[in-house]
């Protein structure tokens, strides 16, 4: 599972080469009775298992405070995954996934709770025919608990010796400057570069990772991909629902902080940065923070907040029992923000961002 550096002058979606997953792997889901992980962790990891993209022998572990019994865990683990024509090869797949799953309850903050989690690894592992032991742990949790989640997992769950550990943790990467950089700094401590995955999920999306396509394979489009040619950009996040249930990670943050600051400027920074000086994914983060630099901070008078509310029998933000009641926290934003380079000087950029946006909300 050694991280190789992309192959220069090829497109990131074209490239084929990828860290393979090796046998003998326990991939352990912390916030397992999440969002997250219910409507993209486990059907993403399902995907890859029907796709023989798992190991044979992998096993999968969700972790996470609510008590849950091995059925309520299986019908939460799979309740986000497709089987519209009730296809029995899908069904005898999904039963399988089940049957490799299992499920601890415990808290982030304890020690002894990750010991027990610890043990249950070991047990899966004993019955191993080899002694390798390879563990990844993916963070499908708030940031306001990575610090002591990536501390107790190392002290309490890592595989010292014969094995590889990986953690995968997701945006945001704390909420402000100060925040990210003790987040980082923190995660550091305990996890070296090569063990720490970041994942912003958007840039996975086929539409996403196509832009590099469009902008820099054709040449048409190049050519005209300049303040001369577009007068302005928008780039807008809808969704139809609203945070339901997710209150406990989504109040903390808001949605500049869920979606603007991290999805909408990674998309943006695609779609204005220079052509990198190839496509690894170092010389793309080079030309990345190159016009984010370029970018100044934005101003309050050209930002606009609101919240959803009730409508059309629909819930508002706050009549979510997860969230805090007269909570002020945004759901939506919109603002405008300017690239001071030669390519973009004087266009602006439209990034709005909005939960529960039913039309009529
Ligand atoms: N939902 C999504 O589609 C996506 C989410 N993300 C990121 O994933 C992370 C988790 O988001 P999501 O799953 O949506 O959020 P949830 O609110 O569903 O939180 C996940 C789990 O974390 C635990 N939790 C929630 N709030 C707290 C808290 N304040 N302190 C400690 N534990 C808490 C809960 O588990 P329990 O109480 O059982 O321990 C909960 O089930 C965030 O960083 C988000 O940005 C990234 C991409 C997509
Ligand atoms: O990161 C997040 O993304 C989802 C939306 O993802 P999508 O792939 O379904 O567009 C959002 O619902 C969530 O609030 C946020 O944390």
């Amino acid at each position: 599972m050694t991280r190789q550096r992309s192959l220069s002058g090829t497109i990131p979606s074209m490239e084929t080469h990828h860290d393979e997953l090796k046998d003998n792997t326990i991939i352990i889901v912390l916030g397992a009775s999440g969002d997250l992980a219910k409507k993209k962790t486990f059907p993403a990891l399902f995907g890859l298992y029907r796709q023989g993209f798992l190991p044979r022998d992998v096993k999968i572990v969700g972790y996470a405070r609510t008590k849950m019994d091995p059925e309520e865990f299986h019908k939460r683990e799979t309740s986000y995954i497709k089987n519209p024509n009730d296809d029995p090869e899908i069904a005898a797949a999904i039963d399988a996934f089940k049957s490799f799953s299992t499920y601890v309850s415990g808290s982030y903050e304890d020690g002894t709770a990750f010991d027990e989690l610890n043990k249950h690894l070991e047990e899966i592992e004993s019955h191993y025919q080899s002694k390798e032991r390879n563990r990844i742990f993916y963070l499908a949790l708030p940031p306001s608990v990575f610090i002591p989640v990536a501390k107790n997992l190392k002290e309490h769950c890592y595989v010292a010796k014969g094995g590889v550990n990986r953690i995968i943790v997701e945006k945001p990467f704390g909420k402000d400057l100060e925040s990210a950089r003790e987040l980082l700094g923190a995660l550091k401590q305990y996890w070296t570069e090569d063990e720490t995955f970041r994942i912003d999920h958007y840039l996975g999306k086929e539409m996403v990772k196509n832009l590099l396509v469009l902008r820099f394979a054709n040449i048409a489009m190049n050519a005209a991909w300049d303040k001369n040619s577009i007068s302005n950009v928008q780039i807008t996040f809808k969704e139809p629902f609203g945070t339901e249930g997710r209150g406990g990670y989504f109040d903390e943050f808001g949605i500049i902080r869920d979606i603007l600051q991290n999805h909408l400027l990674q998309v943006l920074s695609i779609l204005t940065m220079e052509r990198p000086v190839s496509f690894s994914a170092e010389d793309i983060r080079d030309e990345k923070v190159k016009v984010l630099r370029a970018i100044p901070p934005i101003e309050r008078d050209d930002t606009l907040l609101g919240q959803y509310v009730a409508a059309n029998g629909k819930p508002g933000y706050l009549d979510d029992e997860t969230v805090p009641p007269n909570s002020v926290c945004p759901t939506f934003a919109a603002t405008t923000l300017w690239i001071h380079n030669p390519r973009w000087e004087g266009v602006p950029f439209i990034l709005k961002a909005g939960k529960g946006e039913h039309h009529d909300q």
